[in-house]
């Protein structure tokens, strides 16, 4: 018999899971799963449980939460030179990596998908000694999601990170940063930059319209410095996935990345705070495969 970890945020989004597990337990069950669980308790848990999983020779796990769940995951298990297939039941308040690989957020559809089996292999970014599944940042805008409280996102989802952004407007500034690039150099002061494995952030689906999540490559998306009022236009603009022709936004597909500043410049890895630069980003090809809705993916994603 296989045997399945889960590992469950039981704080996540609208904190519904657990009400669910009984429910889930049996679909694994019926599929041929032997299944346990583990509630995480707190930040950097869920790193711990997946190593832990992989040490105990689990064949999958599945990652029951947000983005910040499934990262903690993926890192748990990157280390490991067998590492088991990765389940996602999207349960957090942002969801982007499931929302890029069109798992949807009904739970047991979302059980359905794992018991299925279908896989595809997806990058995983290494920045320093962290990982990212979806996307790291830096700039004071994409500060923004630590500032938000659980509380809020409990309550709102979603519209408490749009609220915080407007609130966040006035103090966002630009920084002296130089961002290395294969063969190229930006050296300039920039609003925000953004390294990307998929297309989906925040919400914001086209922001990295031609990222593929399996070729090894990065989309590095800079926005130069501009004011408010411009800030605001691009925003608009990247909704619509207009802003990549714009003047003040650099956007190319990289391997390699390093950035540097004189300033202090934090690093959000997936919605968290991932440390602060200089940042060496790697992208480890293929490195984990995440039950997925084959018929679903994109062409440029399928393997
Ligand atoms: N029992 C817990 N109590 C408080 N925080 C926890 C607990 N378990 C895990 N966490 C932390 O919560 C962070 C965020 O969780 P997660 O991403 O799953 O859900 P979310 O906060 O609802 O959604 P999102 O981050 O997508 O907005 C995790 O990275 C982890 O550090």
């Amino acid at each position: 018999m296989k045997r399945a970890r889960i590992i469950y945020n039981p704080t996540s989004g609208r904190e519904l899971f657990k009400k669910h597990l009984p429910g889930v337990l049996e679909a694994l069950e019926i599929a041929g799963y032997e299944t346990s669980c583990h509630a995480t308790t707190g930040e950097g848990d869920a790193i711990n449980a997946a190593k832990k999983a992989v040490e105990n020779k689990f064949d999958i796990i599945i990652a029951a939460g947000g983005d910040g769940t499934l990262n903690e995951v993926v890192a748990g298990v990157s280390e490991f030179e067998n590492r088991p297939k990765i389940g996602v039941i999207p349960m957090g308040t942002t969801n982007d990596f499931a929302r890029a690989v069109h798992i949807p957020r009904d739970i047991h559809r979302a059980v359905e998908i794992i018991i299925k089996g279908d896989t595809i292999p997806v990058d995983v970014g290494k920045v320093n000694d962290r990982y990212f599944i979806n996307i790291a940042g830096g700039g004071r805008i994409t500060e923004l999601t630590y500032e938000v409280p659980s509380k809020l996102k409990t309550m709102l989802g979603q519209l408490a990170y749009y609220l915080k952004g407007i609130e966040m407007l006035p103090s966002i500034n630009a920084t002296k940063v130089r961002i290395e690039y294969d063969d190229e150099v930006f050296e300039d002061e920039a609003m925000m930059f953004l390294v990307g494995l998929t297309n989906s952030v925040g919400g914001f689906e086209k922001l990295a319209p031609n990222s593929s999540i399996n070729d090894g490559k990065f989309s590095l998306l800079i926005l130069k410095k501009v004011n408010i009022a411009e800030f605001i236009r691009l925003a608009t603009l990247a909704i619509r996935g207009e802003h990549l022709g714009d003047p003040h936004v650099i956007y190319k597909k990289a391997t390699n990345i390093k950035v540097t500043s004189d300033d202090k410049v934090l690093l959000n890895l997936d919605g968290e705070y991932g440390g602060t630069i200089p940042a060496t980003f790697h992208n480890l090809y293929r490195h984990i495969e995440v039950f997925v809705p084959i018929d679903e993916i994109r062409e440029q994603d399928r393997p």
